[in-house]
Formats: structure tokens, C-alpha cells, sequence
């Protein structure tokens, strides 16, 4: 049985925080956001996890292969290295929004995002390497063909922003109502899901809907594992098989 154990990292009682004792600067906000980013990352990176960072304020992780002990130190090491502390709310499923569904009820549960009262909250199970879900991860790995060539050398930065932005939200959508999957924005023209185990033809239909719907056209190559980073790691190689062979869909 294939499971994705899904992480909600949500920063605690962070609104209150940005405006007390009156509004902080921007550019600070963001400076601590994307470096609290780059931390997660790192860390979860490190063990083989994936983490993207949809709000900042809230961000999404794949930690398949990380455990109670390493969403903990987690916890510490953010609580001794910033001004803000995190909550962490764990899910397993086979279907990723059933998973971080979970995962955020546990979170919810532990009190409100703007509460005061709740601080480094930990709540949820973990995957048993060992045990019946210890399947692969699915990851695949989007990617809008020649977004060089159609936008980047030829549009200004704004309106390529928009073009891809219009394939992510089409794509985004789609993949979350039709299959449960998560898809995340991570820079360029890519975009990375997590997914159930999907056929060819599913892919395709994605690929044919955000064609059809906003007028971008994707690749994607699709990677399965053990951990995050080796089915997304299979996913990349995938995608160069794509750009090899001139398909839309390849399978590691
Ligand atoms: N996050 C991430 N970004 C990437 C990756 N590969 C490329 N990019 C980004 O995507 C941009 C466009 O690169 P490509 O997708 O290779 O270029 P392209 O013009 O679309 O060409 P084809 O994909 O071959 O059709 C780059 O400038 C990078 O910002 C990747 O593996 N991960």
C-alpha cells in the first residue's frame, strides 16, 4: 500500500506577531520567511524529505522516512534559532489532501493560528517503515515546455509571472479535485506534485486540461520511492526523458 505522510508546518500565532507592537517592515517579514524556508529545507532535505512553501505562514511537507523525534528537534531548533515558533501536524494516506487533511484537523485541534495559548504543538502518526503502508511516494515533476523560447526571452518578467502562474493554477486545481493531489510552485516554470499512484493517461488528461483551459502546454515526468527525494530525484530523470524523446508523459 503506498502512503504519503503529509506535515503541516504552521508558524504560531504569527499575525498578532507581525504587527506587535505595531507593524513590523516587509522586507523584514520576508526575510524571515524565506530564510525560515530555507531552514525547512535544509532539514528536511536532508532526510530526504520534500518541503514547499505555499503561504510561508503555513508550509507543506512530504517527511516519508522522518519520524516523532525528527519533527521534535525540528521544533527545537527553530524555537532556539528564531523569533517564532512552529506547529507540526502529521497525516498518512495513500491519497496526499486525505493525508494533510488529517494533518491540519491535528493542528486545528491544537488551538487556533492566531492563539496565543498554543506553541510548538506536535500532533499526528507517522509512517511505519516497517509496517503494511510502507510504500513508495509518488512525485511528479511539471514543467511548461519551452517557457524560454514562449515567455522568458521574449515577454517581460511580469507577464511570463502571469503565463506560468495561469499553468500552475490550472494545473493545481485540477490535480487536487480530480486525484487528491498536491501541486506546488517551485520556481522557474516547474511544478512539483505529489500524487497517488497515477496512470499515463491521467497525466495526460492533466496536461491536456491545463492546455485547453489557460493555453500552456507541460511535461511532466513521474518518480516513485521510498522517500521524497528519490522519487523526486526519479521524477527529474523522468523529465529529461521527456525533453530526450519529445513525449509529455514519461514514467522512471
Ligand atoms: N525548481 C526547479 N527549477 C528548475 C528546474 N529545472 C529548470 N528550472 C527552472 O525552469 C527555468 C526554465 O528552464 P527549462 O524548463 O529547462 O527551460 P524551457 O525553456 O522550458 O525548456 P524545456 O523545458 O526543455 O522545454 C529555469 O530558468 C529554472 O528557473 C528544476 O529541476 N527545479
Amino acid at each position: 500500500m503506498t502512503a504519503a505522510q503529509l506535515t503541516l508546518v504552521q508558524i504560531d500565532n504569527y499575525g498578532p506577531w507581525t504587527v506587535t507592537p505595531e507593524p513590523r517592515r516587509e522586507m523584514d517579514l520576508q526575510t524571515l520567511q524565506s530564510r525560515l524556508f530555507a531552514d525547512m529545507a535544509q532539514y528536511i532535505g536532508n532526510r530526504g524529505g520534500y518541503v514547499f512553501f505555499t503561504r510561508f505562514d503555513n508550509m507543506v511537507a512530504v517527511t516519508n522516512g522522518l519520524d516523532r523525534r525528527d519533527h521534535e528537534l525540528l521544533q527545537e531548533s527553530v524555537g532556539n534559532r528564531f523569533p517564532v515558533t512552529v506547529s507540526l501536524g502529521v497525516g498518512v494516506d495513500g491519497v496526499p489532501i486525505d493525508a494533510l487533511e488529517t494533518a491540519t484537523e491535528r493542528v486545528q485541534a491544537a488551538g487556533s493560528a492566531q492563539s496565543s495559548d498554543r506553541s510548538e504543538a506536535l500532533a499526528g502518526e507517522f509512517r511505519d517503515p516497517e509496517g503494511a503502508d510502507d510504500g513508495d511516494v509518488h512525485i511528479a515533476h511539471f514543467d511548461v515546455n519551452d517557457a524560454t523560447g514562449k515567455y522568458t526571452d521574449r515577454l517581460n518578467e511580469f507577464d511570463s509571472f502571469i503565463n506560468i502562474e495561469h499553468g500552475y493554477a490550472s494545473l493545481m486545481k485540477y490535480m487536487r479535485e480530480e486525484h487528491g493531489a498536491l501541486s506546488f510552485f517551485v520556481g522557474g516554470d516547474n511544478v512539483i506534485a505529489v500524487c497517488p499512484d497515477l496512470t499515463y493517461d491521467e497525466y495526460m488528461g492533466a496536461i491536456d486540461h491545463v492546455a485547453d483551459d489557460v493555453d500552456v502546454q507541460l511535461k511532466v515526468g513521474v518518480g516513485s520511492g521510498e522517500s521524497p527525494h528519490e522519487a523526486g530525484y526519479a521524477a527529474k530523470h523522468a523529465l529529461e526523458d521527456c525533453r530526450y524523446e519529445g513525449t509529455l508523459v514519461e514514467f522512471a
